[in-house]
């Protein structure tokens, strides 16, 4: 992994934690908020419904929803009550109070209130449910489920969260219902209609409930999640560098294999051409014989056997005879034929430890290890008796001269060497297709 990714993915992963710490101290929160600006919306409800005199008026102004109550001791349970409608509403803008909002998820409700008047500022809060199973608007329009809550309105004053399980259904609405027990708690699932009412202890006079603002909500992420988050995103991210760390290695590796691979390939070339080249830089290419360089180790080997060990080692010159006559006569393709037939004619009848070279043009020397002079001597006329019996190319017939010397303790090479060339010379001078001993030093 480059360092630059690194770096990037580092920042990444603390600017993530940064904003799930940042969520796990503030909370990521759905709102609903309640519209109090909408005077459609709005209704207000007082006892003089029940034959009382409370009358109640309403204001909405940038600061929120004002209700005005002068509250009349005429009816015996006076009231008076703002409801805040949710439900959707038909082509006619009647309100379909069957078909609330669902506000079963939010855990908290949100209020900025202001209270005025010379008595408690005690208001009640209903949310109302509605349900199949116990609402009947036909029957009864207040058949809602009520969610009801008593407070002091000024303790919200500047806002304030309640939380909903604060909430509870009124025995007196639910004993004349005999609804079943798991029906008996705080029910949100459904909610056409929402409304403050005064306090049930509410006295004559005139009170003011200022509702500023107002929304429910519930965390989206819980900070066990936000927790669980975190330590995932670290634990990915520490497997998934693992992951890169190794795969990078294998890589790597696979890489530094392949270079081997190759630098032996290339070794494995080079030894091989080195061979090539040895082979070239010794061998005779037209007859493929030691040339000079070539036969050099033997003649080293072999007088080291002579002068230290007491081995015979003996040396023979061959000559082809009248060579430049067949190269004029068959031309000088013909010439490298015979050259090839003549060599190969010789090494198939000499032993292993005899070392055939040529030695330029149409002259060969054969080392010969323990081989005394009259061994060489013998070897020399067979030699030269079987390539004056063979027919080359073309049916072509050579003859060859032959000198032969045996290394004398003590001798140098060039004395060795100049005593099998005279012993040639002679061969020649004699008059060819024979074979000549060297005389002793
Ligand atoms: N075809 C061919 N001819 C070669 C090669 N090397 C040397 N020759 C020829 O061999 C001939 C040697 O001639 P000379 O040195 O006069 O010897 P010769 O004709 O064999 O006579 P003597 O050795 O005296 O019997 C020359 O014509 C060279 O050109 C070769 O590789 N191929």
């Amino acid at each position: 992994m480059q360092p630059k990714s690194v770096i990037i993915i580092l920042l990444s992963l603390i600017s993530l934690t940064f904003i799930a710490l940042l969520a796990f101290h503030q909370g990521v929160y759905k709102k609903h908020v309640v519209n109090l600006n909408d005077p459609a919306l709005i209704e207000i409800v007082t006892d003089a419904s029940q034959g009382g005199k409370t009358r109640a008026e309403m204001r909405i102004d940038k600061q929120g929803l004002h209700l005005t109550c002068q509250i009349k001791a005429q009816y015996q349970w006076p009231f008076c009550e703002i409801q805040i409608k949710f439900s959707a509403r038909d082509a006619n803008g009647r309100f379909l109070l069957d078909q609330g909002i669902d506000l079963s998820n939010y855990t908290q409700l949100y209020m900025d209130l202001a209270f005025q008047g010379e008595q408690a500022d005690r208001v009640r809060l209903y949310i109302r449910n509605f349900n199949p199973l116990y609402s009947n608007l036909e029957k009864d329009e207040n058949s809602f489920k009520l969610n009801e809550v008593e407070f002091s309105a000024n303790e919200f004053n500047g806002g304030m969260l309640l939380p909903i399980k604060d909430f509870n259904v009124p025995s007196w609405w639910l004993h004349p219902r005999k609804l079943p027990i798991k029906q008996h708690g705080v029910e949100l699932t459904n909610v056409p209609l929402i409304s403050f009412a005064s306090g049930s202890e509410v006295e004559e006079g005139e009170i003011t409930l200022s509702i500023k603002q107002m929304y429910f909500r519930y965390n989206l992420i819980s900070q066990q999640n936000i927790l669980f988050f975190i330590i995932a995103l670290w634990l990915s991210a520490a497997f998934i560098t693992l992951f890169m760390m190794l795969k990078n290695y294998r890589l790597r590796l696979y890489a530094s294999n392949k270079v081997q691979k190759k630098q032996k390939q290339i070794l494995k070339t080079l030894k091989l051409e080195k061979s090539e080249m040895e082979q070239l830089a010794h061998r005779d290419p037209l007859t493929g014989l030691h040339n000079r360089a070539g036969i050099s180790k033997y003649l080293i080997e072999y007088e080291d056997k002579a002068q230290k060990k007491g081995a015979a080692f003996s040396l023979i010159f061959i000559d082809i005879d009248f060579f430049k006559t067949i190269n004029d006569q068959y031309g000088h393709n013909v010439g490298d034929d015979i050259l090839v037939a003549f060599s190969l004619c010789i090494e198939r009848n000499i032993r292993e430890q005899d070392k055939l070279a040529r030695w330029g043009g149409e002259e060969f020397i054969l080392l010969s290890i323990n081989t005394d002079i009259t061994e060489a001597q013998y070897l020399a006329e067979k030699l030269r008796n079987l390539i004056a019996k063979q027919s080359f190319i073309k049916k072509i017939k050579v003859t060859a001269s032959l000198g032969v010397a045996q290394m004398e303790i003590g001798e140098t090479t060039d004395s060795f060497f100049e005593r099998a060339d005279n012993a040639l010379y002679q061969a020649k001078s004699n008059g060819r297709n024979q074979v000549c001993v060297a005389i002793k030093p």
